[in-house]
């Protein structure tokens, strides 16, 4: 993924000025930045919950910025949300399954007609499903209603559930938030391993200091919309106009 000259405004609010960023495939990026520098804005017009003033979104070399959330998710992005989007009263495996279908949905003529095909696809999702929930830690949950899970389980269930979308890009928003020390280092193996087995590239916008500069291999700094500093964990410590944007001076 590759933005650049990548502008939001909000009414004359310049959210986000000049953004450039580039993701490999397999590369662990984090954003960090203080409150309102623009990190949710990146990620909402990377999928497609706004549209840029100016700039471009290219993804496996195609242009993607303006496109709707739903062709994103087609093209192989996917995306966590600060505050939970599950849906609580649906069980754990079927929360994953539904997230299933966003991306390879399966038409209603062939629900009815339920044909080996349908049949077939519908064992697959399955089997990814339960390998998923397996990964998560979630698989011993897998039948009670999410809204019974306990909050860490639940941040780990929509980790589940964008994975299940099959993207090639992840995006998880604040992950790491409410969870406590220990669930944050099991948070930091669980993502590498996202990464290691299948291959997708992540990008995490977290507060969590220790947390970015221990997983990520390269870090992104944000200050009122503005790029500051790219670099790796040990760059960025080391930048003086970073330390400005957080300690008020250099
Ligand atoms: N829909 C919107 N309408 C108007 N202003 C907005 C909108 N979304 C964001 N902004 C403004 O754009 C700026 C950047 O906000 P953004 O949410 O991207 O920051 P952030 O870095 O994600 O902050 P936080 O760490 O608090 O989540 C802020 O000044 C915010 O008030």
């Amino acid at each position: 993924m590759r933005t650049a000259d990548l502008t939001k405004a909000f009414r004359g609010l310049v959210a986000l000025r000049n953004h450039a960023i580039s993701v490999g495939a397999g590369e662990i990026v984090g954003i960090i930045g203080p409150n309102g520098s623009g990190k949710s804005t990146f990620f909402n017009l990377v999928t497609g919950f706004s549209r840029p003033n100016a700039g471009t979104i290219e993804f496996l070399g195609q242009s993607i910025a303006g496109l709707s959330t739903a062709a994103i998710v087609e093209r192989g992005i996917a995306r966590t949300f600060q505050g939970s989007r599950l849906f609580g009263s649906l069980s754990v495996r079927d929360n994953v399954l539904a997230a299933a279908q966003l991306r390879h949905p399966i038409g209603p003529l062939a629900a009815i007609v339920r044909g080996a095909r349908y049949r077939e696809r519908l064992a697959a999702a399955q089997h990814y499903a339960d390998e998923l929930l397996e990964l998560m830690a979630l698989k011993p949950k897998a039948r009670q209603p999410a809204s019974a899970l306990p909050y860490g389980d639940q941040r780990r269930l929509e980790i589940a559930r964008a994975l299940a979308t099959q993207p090639r890009l992840l995006l998880l928003d604040e992950p790491a938030a409410g969870l406590d020390s220990h669930e944050t280092r099991i948070l930091a193996g669980l993502i590498r391993t996202i990464r290691d087995r299948y291959g997708i590239a992540v990008v995490v916008v977290e507060h969590d200091m220790d947390l970015i500069m221990t997983l990520c291999e390269r870090i992104q700094v944000l200050a009122t919309g503005e790029v500051i500093c790219t670099g790796t964990p040990a760059e960025v410590r080391s930048n003086s106009r970073v330390r400005e944007a957080y300690l008020g001076h250099a």
